[in-house]
């Protein structure tokens, strides 16, 4: 490859900035681009039908300024915007923009298609760039300016027919290739022949048209620009950045840093080449530093539908908060830090929203949590449990994790990822209720403590053996300990020595059933075994339990020898 055949693009050296000692603390003015920038990067552009229901959403999300289209461009685009004002379309906090070369006939026509609005944001671009001045254009810097210049001229003489009222933004377009002193010097004689002043001000658009460098050097071109404009207070100053570096949230973000007070960019970072900034990515980046975005979010999945419709695009799995697998962890040490960190967070019932590997809580976005943790054979047992725990509501003790998740990892390496539903009907058919070759029939436990005896508890069981009934009876000083040696007085069992007991509620209400882990060592050798018994009864539970286990102990002991 001949790295020689390309050139750093030289721009202004700013030794003193100040924006790195910066924060962003409040979200700046979004406008969507997405039926302007987006659409005109798409394989196949939205259809009128389209074009409303973008616009929908985009008046859902809370934008208060949309680009809604180039309406000089085609027959469409000038429909769309004469449907959205003929079927009143725009509510009254909402201002639509509309884009135009600086070109006296695109920008009449441009003002036909405004016809009966109140209110609109006109947006006239040229290219201002070294290389576009050159190989587009063929023209000097002051004949470039005058574009600008008579563009602007034509706008305002225009407005001043127009029945409402018309906002100025201008764009010295490829930015990012111009001198900052040429393109101050052009938005300063766009914004004299303008008139700007503090009460009418003008959008000055930066756009990084095409993203040449580091998101630092855009961070430097942006605060010269904010710093040596005549007047800061008669600009509003917009960015408009795209992703060719891959790095457009961060240059974003810096230009903010950098004194930037409006922000143009696309939901998912559609647009042209690599796209324009993503506007869902950059408000969730305040979301997540507790900073109201200005923007509704939450509905990510039907966000991602519309989107998805309209564009025929895709959002890829891995895009940050959108994609499919942002919320998923497959590595079992981030899932048992998740697991441990969801526990943490609820049981400490904390305002702040603190789980490891989560920057922020996918019930924001009305997302799941269930597909946070999915099971493969990179999967430890914390994200076995975490499953079991939250889908199905069942809280393993410590060993019985270790056990089941070897379970599952003998399953996942033979067949891949292993979903909730199995993980759940494997734990089932293993240890839940087992009732071969002991099934239990029934039980009941008697309060003797008062009757003298040595012990507090009497159990009657029965329980069927390959078919047999046998009716057995215990005692201790309590009903597991009483239960436990009834089996073991018998010679029709396994003998066996309670490890380990814990029991909780499923669910709640009237339905509520009871879980019970017990864990039973065979007195015949040293293996160990759980069971879990699942009843409304907990004493039940209990007892199924117990039953599980010895029946597991059969199985690997007595059965496979
Ligand atoms: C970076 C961006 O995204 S900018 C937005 C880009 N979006 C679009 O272009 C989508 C819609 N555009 C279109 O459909 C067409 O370009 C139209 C209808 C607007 C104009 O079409 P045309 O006039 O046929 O051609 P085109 O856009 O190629 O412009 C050609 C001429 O305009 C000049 N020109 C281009 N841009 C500008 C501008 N911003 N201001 C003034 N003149 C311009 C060119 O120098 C060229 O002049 P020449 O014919 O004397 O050489
Ligand atoms: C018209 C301008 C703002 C543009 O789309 C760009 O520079 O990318």
């Amino acid at each position: 490859m001949n790295h020689h055949k390309y050139k750093k693009f030289e721009t202004i050296k700013l030794k003193d900035r100040t924006w790195p000692d910066n924060e962003i603390i409040k979200a700046p003015v979004w406008c969507s681009v997405d039926l302007r920038d987006g659409n005109q990067a798409l394989i196949t552009p939205m259809n009128i039908d389209e074009k409303v229901e973008m616009f929908q959403l985009l008046v859902n999300l809370g934008f208060k300024e949309i680009e809604v289209g180039f309406p000089s461009s085609s027959q469409i685009e000038y429909d769309f915007l004469r449907l959205l004002i003929e079927d009143n379309l725009i509510p009254d906090d909402v201002t639509v923009q509309v884009l135009t070369q600086a070109r006296e006939h695109l920008i009449r026509r441009t003002f036909d298609a405004l016809e009966g609005l109140d209110k609109a944001i006109v947006h006239i671009y040229n290219s201002t760039s070294i290389l576009q001045r050159d190989v587009v254009f063929n023209k000097s810097k002051d004949e470039i300016k005058k574009i600008a210049v008579e563009g602007t001229k034509l706008v305002k003489t225009l407005s001043e027919e127009f029945s409402g009222k018309v906002i100025l933004e201008y764009s010295p377009e490829s930015f990012t290739g111009t001198e900052v002193d040429y393109a101050l010097d052009v938005c300063e004689a766009v914004m004299d022949t303008w008139g700007a002043d503090e009460n009418n001000k003008v959008i000055i658009n930066l756009p990084s048209t095409v993203e040449m460098d580091t998101p630092n050097v855009y961070a430097d071109q942006i605060e010269w620009m904010c710093r040596n404009f005549t007047n800061r207070d008669r600009v509003i100053v917009s960015v408009h950045p795209h992703n060719d570096r891959g790095c457009g949230v961060a240059s974003t973000e810096l230009a903010l840093l950098a004194g930037a007070d409006r922000v143009e960019a696309t939901l998912f970072g559609n647009g042209e080449r690599t796209g324009n900034v993503d506007v869902i990515t950059l408000a969730l980046n305040l979301f997540s530093h507790g900073i109201d975005p200005k923007l509704e979010l939450s509905q990510m999945n039907q966000i991602k539908e519309v989107y998805e419709k309209c564009t025929k695009m895709e959002v890829p799995p891995r895009h940050p908060y959108g994609g499919q697998l942002v919320f998923t962890a497959f590595s079992g040490s981030h899932q048992d830090a998740i697991n441990k960190g969801m526990h943490a967070y609820k049981e400490r019932k904390s305002d702040i929203w603190e789980v490891p590997y989560l920057p922020i809580d996918p019930a924001d976005l009305n997302r799941q949590y269930e597909p946070i943790v999915r099971i493969n054979s990179q999967s430890g047992k914390g994200g076995v449990s975490f499953v079991l725990d939250t889908v199905y509501g069942y809280n393993l003790p410590k060993q019985l994790r270790v056990d089941f998740s070897k379970v599952i990892q003998k399953i996942s390496e033979k067949e891949g990822e292993v979903s909730s539903e199995k993980i759940f009907s494997c734990f089932d058919n293993e240890y839940i209720n087992i009732e071969t070759p002991y099934k239990l029939i029934k039980h009941k436990i008697f309060d003797i403590s008062d009757e003298n005896s040595e012990f507090e508890r009497k159990a009657e069981v029965s329980v069927e053996v390959n078919g047999e009934v046998k009716n057995i009876v215990g005692y201790g000083n309590g009903p597991i300990d009483a239960v436990k040696n009834a089996f073991n007085k018998s010679d029709d069992f396994i003998d066996t020595k309670l490890l380990d007991y814990s029991e909780h509620a499923l669910t709640s209400g009237s339905s509520a059933k009871a879980a019970a882990y017990i864990k039973l060592k065979s007195l015949e050798n040293e293996s160990y075994e759980y069971g879990v018994g699942v009843h409304p009864n907990i004493t039940t539970a209990t007892v199924m339990a117990m039953v599980s286990a010895m029946n597991r102990i059969y199985k690997t002991t007595v059965k496979e020898g």
